[in-house]
């Protein structure tokens, strides 16, 4: 099953082997919980670890993998960030989509040997979203062949950028282009900020850390400003659009392309979330195991909470999930890396369809994954809310994703424009033109569904099911918004009053995905006891979530009451059926206690007496008199009972 959840045996060979390496170098090991540590321990134990990483990284991992990276990154640095995070997901893409060959030539090596450590400074204080409106300026200045940075107001601050506060000295900075008094648009910009002997930032540099938030603080998130800071014209990112001496700009091959840096984070993030999901997944079901609480058959001893059906209902149908997501996210990858890779040979054709694909997974599958740690903190009664429990640290990064990498909203309303542009197409006839992630739509559906109805028909009739909630929900929205626009609606007004239908057609459209991606690798699998488990979970999953959406269904008669009868019972089926096997669903993903950072969630299962070191452990246990007490409660005690 781990070779499935990482893509092959080797791969999760590959996870154990760097675990096992890890298990025997303490110097890499958290020097005490991380819930005990300031923010400032935690970035110092952070960097302590980061330059023995940078010095042993070659004996643990093969460097050039992606995937070996990112697991040395979450045993040894652990998913709250660290000083280099935005170096490594998207200082380095950034570079290396963007940059011309020269131009790579000179900063990238740097950046592989961790000479110069940078990030990605986009969003401003006023502006993330909309990045038309952003306010830095890059104008150039013919005389001197160089870009002038200014920051023009305190809306214009860079803000929230990983990493910008105190640890990078260089960034790839977003900017307005402006060529003789002609804006052209954000463009990308290799930035130094700070001395690179004395990590002092540059005149004409303002920066600093935004302060501590919800999760993710081992990351210095900063703010940026630019008094009249100037760079060489040959600074910005020349892969695709030039600018020569002279001020003549040589235009992209597609206007997005300078993008790109945000869709490799939501192209590679969806597995970042399903591991997130699976983690707390597997804190809260090893402890519903282990958890004896109340009697289901009163003559019986009290049960492990994992048999009450609540508490599987609870946690089964995100066990699903996380899987799900691994493995549509593993599809997208490749989507994605084929793509880059077309993209960096001049071809953009595809650029749109991975635009829309990323920008819906990325928004349904954080939003899920929030949903499914929260339910796996409430299963694990009050010691889910304990930092021992680690998941609400989870929780926070987690959700995190539902913000960057552009808004979940927003996102899914880009998705809806291409679901919009194919509805056309299907209204005028012209469905033959549809790519094949939205073919569906032009695809004449049965009259009703024939869940139930046909014998051993697998998962088709789940899929042709989601199919048609989604084309109908598409369709419906895309009427709503030609409809507007047709009684002389402006275009954008027209587009805001449809804006939450559309969005639920992006919802759908993206289930339906996650949906599809689940049966394509179910039908892949050889190994028989492998795929019997799988099948299962992709039941209660089918089921599950077209419970979840049945409204769609049932509104247009597509599925009839008996028939979510069927579903409904299905779905307690399978919760029985998956009960055997779910904390092992959950151990496959091997991870290792270094990684979970969990108390509660220990492999050994020894709850009660791992709870009670950590809160001997708690620095605030060092003495049995605290100052707080001796000087202000204690006093307030002897003036009372004078
Ligand atoms: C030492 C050893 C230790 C090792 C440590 C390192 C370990 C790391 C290892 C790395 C390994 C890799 C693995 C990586 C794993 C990642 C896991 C994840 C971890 C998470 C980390 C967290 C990091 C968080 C970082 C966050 C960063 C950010 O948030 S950056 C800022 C992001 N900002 C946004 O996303 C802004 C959102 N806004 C937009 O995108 C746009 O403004 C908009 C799309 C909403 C609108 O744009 P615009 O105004 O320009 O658009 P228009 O209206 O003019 O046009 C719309 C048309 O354009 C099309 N379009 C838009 N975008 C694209 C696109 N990208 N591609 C193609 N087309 C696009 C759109 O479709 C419209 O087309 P039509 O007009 O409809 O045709
Ligand atoms: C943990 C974290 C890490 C980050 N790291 C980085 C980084 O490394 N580099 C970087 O540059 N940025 C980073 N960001 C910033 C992030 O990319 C932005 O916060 C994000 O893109 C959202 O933009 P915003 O904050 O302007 O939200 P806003 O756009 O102001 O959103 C506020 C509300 O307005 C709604 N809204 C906005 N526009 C529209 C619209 N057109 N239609 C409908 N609704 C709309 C949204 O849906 C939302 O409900 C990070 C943010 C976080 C939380």
């Amino acid at each position: 099953m781990a070779a499935q959840i990482w893509g092959s045996e080797k791969r999760a060979r590959r996870r154990r082997e760097i675990s096992a390496k890890i298990a025997q170098m303490p110097e890499l090991h958290d020097s005490k919980p991380l819930p005990f540590m300031t923010r400032e321990e935690k970035i110092m134990e952070s960097a302590r670890k980061l330059t023995i990483l940078t010095e042993k990284m070659g004996q643990i991992i093969d460097p050039t993998d992606p995937a070996e990276l990112y697991h040395l990154n979450n045993e040894v640095l652990g998913l709250e960030g660290n000083p280099m995070a935005l170096h490594g997901v998207m200082f380095i893409p950034a570079l290396s989509a963007q940059a011309s060959d020269e131009q790579q030539a000179k900063w990238l090596p740097r950046a592989l040997r961790r000479e110069i450590i940078g990030t990605y400074a986009q969003t401003e204080l006023g502006h993330g979203t909309n990045l038309q409106n952003l306010e830095t300026t890059a104008t150039y200045d013919l005389a001197t062949q160089e870009f002038v940075l200014h920051t023009p107001q305190i809306t214009a601050l860079k803000w929230w950028p990983g990493n910008l506060g105190k640890s990078s000295n260089y960034a790839v900075v977003v900017a307005h282009m402006i060529i003789k008094a002609k804006n052209y648009g954000p463009h990308p910009f290799m930035v130094q900020l700070r001395d690179e002997k004395t990590h002092e930032p540059l005149p004409g540099i303002t920066i600093g850390d935004i302060g501590p938030k919800m999760a993710y603080n081992i990351v210095d998130n900063g703010f940026l400003g630019f008094n009249k800071y100037r760079i060489p014209r040959t600074n910005l990112l020349m892969r695709h659009t030039k600018v020569e001496a002279d001020g003549t700009y040589i235009k992209p091959p597609h206007a997005k392309i300078n993008y790109s840096a945000m869709v490799h984070v939501r192209a590679y993030m969806l597995t970042g979330q399903a591991i997130m999901l699976a983690s707390a997944l597997n804190i809260a079901t090893r402890y519903s195991s282990v958890r004896r609480q109340g009697q289901i058959d009163k003559s019986q001893p009290e049960v492990k909470v994992l048999e009450y059906q609540t508490q599987q209902h609870r946690l089964f149908p995100s066990i699903a999930r996380a899987y799900a997501f691994q493995f549509a996210g593993a599809e997208t990858v490749k989507l994605y890396e084929h793509v880059l890779k077309e993209m960096k040979s001049g071809n953009v054709s595809l650029m749109a369809d991975l635009h829309a694909l990323t920008s819906g997974l990325k928004s349904v599958v954080t939003y899920q994954t929030g949903e499914g740690i929260e339910q796996a903190r409430m299963a694990c009664g009050g010691h889910g809310y304990s930092m021992a429990s680690y998941i609400s640290e989870i929780y926070g990064v987690a959700i995190g994703g539902c913000t960057y990498e552009g808004e979940n909203m927003v996102m899914l309303l880009q998705l809806a424009r291409y679901l919009v542009k194919s509805a056309a197409l299907v209204k005028s006839g012209q469905s033959s033109k549809l790519g094949p992630l939205v073919a569906y739509l032009g695809v004449k559906s049965e009259p009703t569904s024939l869940i139930d109805r046909i014998p051993n028909s697998g998962f088709t009739e789940y899929v042709k099911t989601f199919q048609h909630v989604s084309k109908r929900q598409t369709l419906k929205a895309a009427d709503m918004f030609f409809g507007l626009m047709e009684k002389g609606e402006k275009r954008e007004i027209a587009w805001n009053k449809c804006s939450v239908e559309l969005n639920r057609a992006s919802r759908l459209h993206t289930r339906l995905f996650i949906v599809e991606a689940f049966v394509r690798r179910v039908n892949e699998i050889a190994d028989i006891r492998i795929k019997e488990a799988l099948t299962d979970l992709l039941h209660l999953h089918v089921n599950y979530e077209l419970l979840d959406i049945a409204s769609y269904a049932l509104e247009d008669g597509f599925l009839s009451a008996s028939q979510l009868d069927y579903i409904r019972d299905q779905v307690y089926l399978y919760l029985g059926k998956i009960r055997p096997n779910a904390v092992s669903l959950l151990d496959s993903w091997e991870f290792s206690d270094i990684e979970l950072r969990s108390v509660l969630g220990r492999r050994d299962g020894n709850v009660y007496e791992n709870l009670f070191k950590w809160a001997k452990s708690s620095p605030l246990n060092k003495t049995d008199v605290l100052s707080s007490v001796t000087q202000y409660l204690k006093p307030m005690m002897e003036k009372a009972r004078l």
